[in-house]
């Protein structure tokens, strides 16, 4: 249910969660040369991701942490599992897109760091991951923190892992897409994008944001097209949000370009903190639920 009921255990988490953790998730991640979803780089990000998952978690018997293997290309997605208490059969999806894309040259020693498309959005799921381990945080539902292959050559690494959770009867209360969170384009802090997610979802991601986070201002907005993860989500049937940096005609110039650096997001975090806080918000409202 969307009851906002977890201010105890929120709001201290939310204190302890830091842009310079961000930041350096950032400049390591973005510095591959590129993360394309077929070259040996690409491979490498995701085996890099799944070792800092794995070593961050190592301590926990109830953390999975996985790799699933893709049908037609190597780049595997990353999947972190916390499993749940008292109430496992009920999964939360937290997602970000590991893969990136350099639209004038897909070679494998391609320039594509992506630091805002999406080391921005995978950096702010780990900063949620190392508060919550870091606590002991236990949820009762089942979290899946998942960093997303191929979403750069329409979503495909999340399209196969959607399919096979509906396929598996898989009982998906909640989807979060985080797909670039650290370039500041436009006015507001965060922009609910309102086509291909669900609506009670997003009525209860603004009033996460209103009742944790008074101070950031939100805004809507359209993709007009299956702009991300979330849609892959949207299209078994299960509820999706995407809350995103911008609006669309102000969105981060540099992406899929050499240039979408750190130092292009303004060598800063700020940014993918408040993302990265309202994920957390999220992650445990929902995943402290019982059945
Ligand atoms: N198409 C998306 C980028 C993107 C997503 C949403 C909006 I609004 C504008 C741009 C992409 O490249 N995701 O990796
Ligand atoms: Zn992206
Ligand atoms: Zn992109």
């Amino acid at each position: 249910s969307y009851v906002i009921d977890n201010q105890a255990t929120v709001t201290p988490y939310l204190t302890q969660m830091q842009d310079s953790n961000i930041g350096q998730t950032i400049v390591d991640m973005s510095a591959f040369p590129n993360r394309y979803y077929t070259t040996t780089n690409g491979v490498n990000a995701s085996n890099w991701l799944k070792t800092k998952w794995q070593q961050m978690s190592a301590a926990r018997s109830d953390i999975l942490v996985e790799q699933f293997t893709h049908t037609g290309w190597a780049q595997k997605s990353v999947i972190l599992t916390i499993q749940g208490t008292d109430n496992a059969s009920e999964v939360v999806v937290l997602g970000g897109h590991l893969d990136s894309i350099n639209l004038n040259d897909r070679s494998e020693a391609a320039k594509a760091p992506g630091a805002d498309d999406d080391a921005s959005g995978i950096a702010s799921l780990t900063e949620v991951i190392r508060v919550m381990l870091a606590n002991n945080y236990k949820p009762r539902r089942t979290l899946k923190f998942i960093g997303y292959s191929a979403e750069e050559v329409g979503l495909k690494g999340s399209a196969e892992i959607a399919a096979k959770f509906k396929a598996d009867n898989v009982n998906v209360v909640g989807v979060m897409q985080l797909d670039m969170t650290n370039y500041k384009g436009s006015a507001k802090d965060i922009y609910l994008y309102t086509d291909y997610t669900n609506a009670a979802q997003n009525s209860f991601v603004a009033n996460l944001i209103s009742t944790y986070l008074p101070s950031l201002t939100v805004g809507n907005d359209v993709c007009g097209y299956a702009c991300s993860d979330h849609a892959s989500w949207t299209a078994q049937g299960y509820p999706a949000s995407m809350p995103f940096e911008s609006l669309i005609n102000q969105d981060n110039p540099y992406i899929h370009t050499a240039n979408d650096t750190y130092a292009n997001s303004g060598s800063q975090a700020l940014g993918a903190l408040k993302f990265a806080r309202m994920a957390m918000a999220y992650a445990v409202e929902l995943g402290s639920d019982g059945a």
